[in-house]
């Protein structure tokens, strides 16, 4: 069965067998797909993050064998009625909060993506303020990140990585890097960049976003400049997806990496 998310519901239509028994088959005690949550601000470089350690996963030569695919939150944003569209346009709909977040079926997408179900998600179009027809494809993945905002706000969300990384990168450089952005890409003026992020996005980030940081395993100051900590990621993940590693275990939501933060 393949499962297509759209627009808000979850269709399934037969495609290939459903669970994906890879070369470890259940021997392998590792969790597999092995689930990242990457958290952090907005523009703090939490798809760059990702692209970073999916680009050196392939490097290593990990690619014959895992299959590496990167999500996002923003795949998970409720449909929003025309009013809220409209107030949308304006940058006044709050797309900061926990509750512009459809919770219940992006906690059970990912536990389908977690048992092994084929699933296609649609990506998001930032200037229609909805989900697009283009998608992702996940396929046999072996490791799976899952990128957003507030992807450690919610209990029954967080409880389902293997492994969480937050991405600490200064405000001002976030700030200065939306403004970029959003002109470039998301097809904002200044004026509403600004009134966005100062009515709406700094104050929900400081609420509900970065109280998260908490639960990271790892932090990573600077994002995707911190080449430091990206390698050492890399490594533990490659370290873990090793065939016949001695010790091998499932994660115990006690370990952490480097350390776990106060
Ligand atoms: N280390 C970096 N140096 C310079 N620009 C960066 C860096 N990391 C990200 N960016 C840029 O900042 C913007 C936001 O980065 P992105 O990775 O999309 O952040 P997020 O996923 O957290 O919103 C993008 O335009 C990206 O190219
Ligand atoms: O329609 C939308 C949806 C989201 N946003 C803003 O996007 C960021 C989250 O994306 P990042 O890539 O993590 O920056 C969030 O702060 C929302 O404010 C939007 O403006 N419009």
């Amino acid at each position: 069965m393949m499962y297509k998310m759209d627009l808000g519901r979850i269709m399934a239509f037969p495609l290939l067998n459903a669970r994906y028994e890879g070369p470890l088959g259940g021997l392998d005690k590792v969790p597999r797909p092995f689930l990242i949550g990457v958290a952090g601000g907005t523009a703090s470089g939490k798809s760059t993050v990702c692209d970073k350690i999916m680009e050196q996963l392939k490097k290593s030569g990990l690619e014959h064998h895992r299959h590496v695919t990167i999500i996002s939150q923003d795949s998970f944003y409720r449909d929003l009625t025309a009013e809220e569209h409209e107030r949308a346009k304006k940058g006044e709909h709050n797309f900061d909060h926990p509750d512009s977040f459809d919770v219940e079926l992006m906690r059970r997408t990912l536990v389908d993506i977690k048992a092994g179900k084929v699933m296609e998600l649609p990506m998001y179009d930032y200037i229609a303020h909805k989900r697009t027809t283009k998608t992702t494809v996940i396929h046999c993945a072996d490791v799976v990140l899952f990128e957003g905002i507030l992807v450690f706000y919610f209990p029954e969300i967080r409880d389902l990585f293997n492994m969480r990384l937050f991405v600490d990168t200064d405000p001002d450089t976030r700030l200065s890097r939306r403004v970029l952005r959003d002109v470039e890409e998301r097809g904002r003026s200044l004026e509403q960049i600004l009134h966005q992020y100062m009515t709406l996005v700094k104050p929900a980030f400081e609420e509900f976003c970065l109280p998260t940081k908490k639960y990271a395993d790892v932090i990573i100051p600077r994002g995707a400049d911190n080449i430091v900590a990206v390698d050492l990621i890399v490594q533990h993940i490659q370290e873990l997806m090793r065939p016949n590693r001695p010790g091998r275990r499932q994660r115990n939501n006690s370990d952490s990496i480097v350390g776990r933060p106060h």
